[in-house]
């Protein structure tokens, strides 16, 4: 049989959809097959990010946070006011409109690029074939000269916290709170604890933070980790360090239910909590189930995450993964950057990316963002590397918006200058280091940003000054030590 399609990409998540459009841009006869849908049997596009993911947490958290401002900050500016309040319902509501209008228009961009819609679930087969479950029942086989897995990720379960879908949820379950839990459990002070721990904390709830590892934020330079912890805490979030969750029972009947937890501190003590939520939030799985056919040729790896190349190639020539299924950080824009990449490989051109430079944010407030090697890689490669910071207290554009915690840090090569990492806690952290990702992906020294001129008064200005402070040179604070 012929080939019916160029490429059919199995998920329709930032990776997927992303792939999608880059194929039939690139003039590949393009499918995209989705098995999530609404209530009415309708495509849902987007994946985890658009429905339940960045988008709607990131309206939560904008939400959350302009509450907190109104109820709390207003009166430092003089702004006088009384009895804010927070309508929850509407709030959520404001979060699936949004949710809304981009899922939707995810449909809109696959229909102006030509990209065919398959509603179903696609199951990888031997020879490039995919097999389509539609939701009626009916299968269909389809060929392809190219398969793309973009089936994403789940979340982790763990037998002491079994999701109920009720008082203990995951992150989807969070997103959809339709009044403040007065006290409010996390499992887990990765980047889904700590958002939304954040969203819950600032409109009322009291949130403990139960984290089974000693260290805060382990991936991340330690020294912003700290300064986050501080400012983190400072707004009222109880982050319990060493804290490992042995077991979890509800108890109570209708509106009086609520979740007893037990863990075990780091001095091996045993300790009771009671919560009126848990979210369990301790990290995500490759979504595999039911996709691959026993002979279809393409293989997990050790971590059940399914094996590809740099160039995200599987085992089986033709057949591609991508995003969350495939090994790296489980992050919108790397899924998003392969399924670029991939389609342009498809399409005959020598793409590749780049691996280094991925910059991770969390959202809280301030956010947390950070690209390239923390001075703990630095150091453990031996390479001589020099540092500068800056304190947003320092910043006029910083105080001016009142939003004066954090800082930015520069690490460069002390032999070539080349910048390694920009770390940043702060204001707009997130918008900070992708300036920091621009320059180094042009490979620039820490003498190229010092050269630069930046406005005045931005934040951007903090960068600015932490690369002068790399040399010494910094004009809005004290140098440590003139280099
Ligand atoms: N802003 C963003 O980019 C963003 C937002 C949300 C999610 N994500 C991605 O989604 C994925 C999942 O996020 P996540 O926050 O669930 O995972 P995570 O890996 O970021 O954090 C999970 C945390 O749970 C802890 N943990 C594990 N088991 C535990 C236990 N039994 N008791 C206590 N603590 C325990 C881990 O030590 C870890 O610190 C991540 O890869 C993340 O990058 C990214």
């Amino acid at each position: 049989m012929a080939n019916q399609f160029d490429v059919v990409v199995i998920g329709a998540g930032p990776a997927g959809y992303v792939c999608a459009i880059r194929a039939a841009q690139l003039g590949l006869k393009t499918a995209c097959i989705e098995k999530w849908s609404d209530d009415k049997g309708k495509a849902l596009l987007g994946g985890t990010c658009l429905n339940v993911g960045c988008i709607p947490s990131k309206a939560l958290l904008d939400s959350s946070h302009k509450f907190v401002e109104a109820q709390k900050d207003f009166d430092v500016h003089g702004i006088k006011h009384e009895g804010v309040e927070i309508d929850v319902p509407k709030m959520i509501a404001r979060k699936n409109k949004i949710v809304k209008t981009l899922t939707t228009g995810v449909g809109g961009l696959f229909k102006a690029n030509g990209v065919t819609l398959l509603e179903g679930a696609g199951k990888v087969l031997a020879a490039k074939q995919v097999e389509l479950t539609r939701g009626d029942g009916s299968v269909e086989i389809i060929e392809s000269a190219n398969v793309v897995i973009a089936t994403g990720s789940r979340p982790i379960d763990i037998p002491p916290a079994p999701v109920d879908g009720d008082l203990i949820v995951d992150s989807t379950g969070a997103l959809e709170f339709q009044e403040v839990p007065a006290r409010l459990g996390v499992i887990g002070a990765g980047v889904i604890g700590l958002e939304l721990g954040s969203v819950w904390a600032r409109l009322g709830s009291e949130v403990v933070v139960l984290e089974a590892l000693d260290q805060f934020l382990a991936a991340a330079d330690q020294q912003i980790a700290k300064e986050s912890m501080k400012i983190i805490k400072k707004q009222g979030l109880d982050i319990r360090l060493g804290a490992r969750v042995t077991g979890s029972e509800i108890k109570g009947k209708g509106k009086n239910k609520e979740v007893h937890v037990t863990y075990v501190d780091s001095d091996g003590k045993e300790n009771s909590l009671i919560f009126d939520k848990l979210i369990v939030a301790v990290g995500r799985r490759p979504y595999t189930e039911a996709l691959l056919a026993p002979d279809s040729g393409v293989n997990l790896d050790e971590r059940g995450f399914i094996f590809v190349d740099d160039h995200c190639a599987t085992d089986v020539p033709g057949v591609y993964a991508i995003g969350d299924v495939v090994r790296g950080p489980m992050l919108a824009h790397k899924g998003s950057e392969e399924g670029v990449m991939v389609a342009e490989i498809i399409a005959g051109q020598k793409a590749q990316m780049n691996y280094d430079l991925i910059p991770s944010v969390i959202y809280t407030h301030p956010e947390i963002a950070w690209v390239g090697k923390t001075e703990e890689e630095v150091k453990a490669e031996g390479g001589e590397y020099k540092v500068g910071t800056f304190p947003f207290a320092a910043s006029g554009r910083a105080l001016a918006a009142n939003d004066k915690d954090g800082m930015v840090k520069v690490i460069a090569d002390k032999v070539t200058d080349r910048i390694l990492g920009v770390h940043v806690v702060g204001p707009s952290a997130a918008e900070l280091v992708q300036q920091g990702v621009i320059a180094m992906e042009f490979a620039a020294s820490s003498e190229d940003l010092a050269l630069t001129i930046f406005s005045h008064p931005t934040l951007s200005e903090a960068l600015h000054e932490a690369v002068l402070a790399v040399d010494g040179h910094a004009i809005h604070i004290a140098n440590r030590k003139r280099r």
